[in-house]
């Protein structure tokens, strides 16, 4: 198996940079739902442009290329000691060429093993089946989305719906529950994956495996077909929106899966995909390692890109911004303002926020601003560091800190995705400081806005979680939790939820 080597590595890269056909069609059809100049029809113009991009440049379409997790069917006379180290091999030489992030950490000591080679990473499960040929297809799955996995226990009472009992309907209130719980922070508009039954792991493991459903498949089961249409339909009238912005697409695909249990125990399991979901396969000649044929592909090119592109936003303010930034320059921005940010900001994420609230920083931070992002980065020839991939990551995970390093280090304005809770809002309001909401996922976009890497801090954190200094230019992001005590988050998780309660009438009976 000369070949398999460099099969693995094709496979990696394409997941990573290559949005499949089928995701795309959703993403697509989600834009001609929205509204031009809405802020959700905004955001989505920005992932259609990050998609054409990632494909082009060959580079992540996400900097969090996720949990490698490989799901791979073999012959019986296969070896799967040597896929194994091969896929291994491959996936310490895809994160070399910044195709995947280094994101294996030591769970206890923080420590990142450079190479995304460690305990339990990356995931590799076999199966063996009657065919001649191996197949291998792999998901990476990021973190943001995978923190919005939830698993309900029947009978349970949920948010809006009230109670939910141990047959269908409750099945069905779960799944709704799991839509609106996930607001935008595992970057709406996703997809859901749902296992019915089994025990905590098995549930979880079905959940998952409903992710590598063709999104345009029917389930065999007229049933879980039925329930499946029913959440499509139902979940987009929460207004949850891409991002968490509020629109008409919150959910681009879902696919149930069923399985028996105990009687004791009746779990639903749902995993959420956010909208970069990438997933890819291929099947290989076990003589050779070639690749025979690709899983996800179609015949017609999928064009995410449409005619409005280049329409301006409709009836929105924009500020351009030049850092650092005034305490009178933040107090003026509200919320649905698109800000453009010129000049250099850091990144800081979940090591660095721990760390300086008992520390300096290295650099002023008064008036600056932070972005939480943890990046793709590789070193050049010269020594140089380049950006390689740099959306945001989820700000949530932020929240017991933020609010005191604001205050503490002068911080006028936080970037980052999925909103901040009240803690946060209150420092914003006390001290003067934004939270502007960055296109998840949007790696490629963001990348291409930073001129120049001035340094780094803290890389013993791991490349993630390091404090970068970048000079931006033209990076645009939305204000959607303003210094006046607004917050687009909190309104939208409102009335999302009211949404919510108006689906608590029985459906299924
Ligand atoms: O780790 C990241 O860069 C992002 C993460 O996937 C997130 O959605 O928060
Ligand atoms: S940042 Fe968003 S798009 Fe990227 S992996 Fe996390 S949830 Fe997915």
């Amino acid at each position: 198996m000369q070949a398999l080597k460099e099969s693995i590595l094709k496979l990696i890269t394409e997941t990573s940079t290559n949005l499949p056909p089928d995701v795309r069609k959703a993403i697509r059809k989600a834009r001609e739902m929205e509204n031009a100049g809405t802020r959700s029809a905004i955001a989505l113009s920005t992932i259609a442009q990050n998609i054409v991009m990632a494909e082009e440049n060959v580079s992540p379409i996400c900097q969090d290329t996720g949990l490698p997790t490989f799901k791979i069917k073999v012959p019986v006379h296969i070896n799967q000691l040597e896929i194994t180290r091969v896929i291994r091999e491959a996936i310490a030489e895809a994160t070399k060429k910044g195709v995947l992030r280094p994101n294996s950490v030591d769970s206890l000591t923080g420590e990142n093993s450079g190479n995304n080679l460690g305990e339990g990473t990356p995931v590799i499960s076999f199966e063996q089946w009657e065919k001649d040929e191996i197949e291998v297809r792999l998901i990476l799955k990021g973190g943001g989305c995978e923190n919005k996995n939830i698993q309900y226990s029947l009978p349970c009472e949920l948010e809006g719906l009230g109670r939910a009992g141990r047959d269908l309907d409750g099945i069905r209130k779960c799944i709704l529950h799991s839509v609106y719980q996930a607001q935008g922070q595992g970057c709406s508009a996703g997809f859901i994956g749902v296992g019915i039954g089994g025990d905590r792991t098995t549930g979880f493991e079905l959940a998952k495996k409903q992710l590598f459903r063709h999104v345009d498949d029917t389930n065999p089961d007229p049933k879980l077909a039925e329930l499946e249409e029913y959440i499509m339909e139902k979940a987009n009238t929460l207004s949850i929106g891409t991002m968490g912005f509020g629109g008409n697409v919150t959910l681009l695909g879902c696919k149930i899966g069923s399985m028996n249990r105990i009687p004791a125990s009746f779990y639903v399991s749902v995993a959420y995909n956010c909208w970069a979901y990438r997933r890819q396969g291929i099947t290989i000649d076990p003589k050779t390692g070639e690749i025979l044929n690709w899983l996800y592909t179609s015949e017609e090119k999928v064009n995410v890109q449409m005619d409005e592109d280049n329409a301006a936003a409709k009836d929105r303010r924009e500020i351009v911004l030049h850092t650092p930034v005034t305490e009178e320059q933040v107090r003026d921005l509200k919320v649905g303002d698109i800000v453009i940010i010129n000049g250099p900001i850091h990144t800081g994420r979940d090591a660095l926020h721990k760390y300086l609230i008992d520390h300096d920083a290295p650099v002023d931070l008064n008036g600056s601003i932070i972005y939480h992002c943890g990046p793709v980065m590789l070193k050049d020839e010269d020594g140089n560091w380049q950006v390689k991939a740099a959306g945001p990551t989820t700000s949530i995970r932020e929240e017991p800190y933020q609010g005191d390093i604001i205050r503490k280090f002068g911080i006028r304005a936080v970037i980052g995705k999925g909103g901040m809770g009240q803690k946060t809002l209150q420092a914003m309001k006390e001290h003067g400081a934004v939270y502007l909401n960055a296109i998840g996922g949007a790696a490629q976009y963001y990348a291409d806005c930073i001129t120049s890497v001035d340094g780094v801090d803290f890389l013993e954190f791991g490349v993630p979680e390091a404090m970068w200094h970048m000079q931006v230019k033209g990076f645009a992001a939305i204000v959607t939790m303003d210094a006046h005590g607004n917050s687009l988050h909190e309104d939208v998780d409102k009335t999302s939820l009211e949404k919510l309660a108006k689906l608590k009438e029985p459906v299924f009976k």
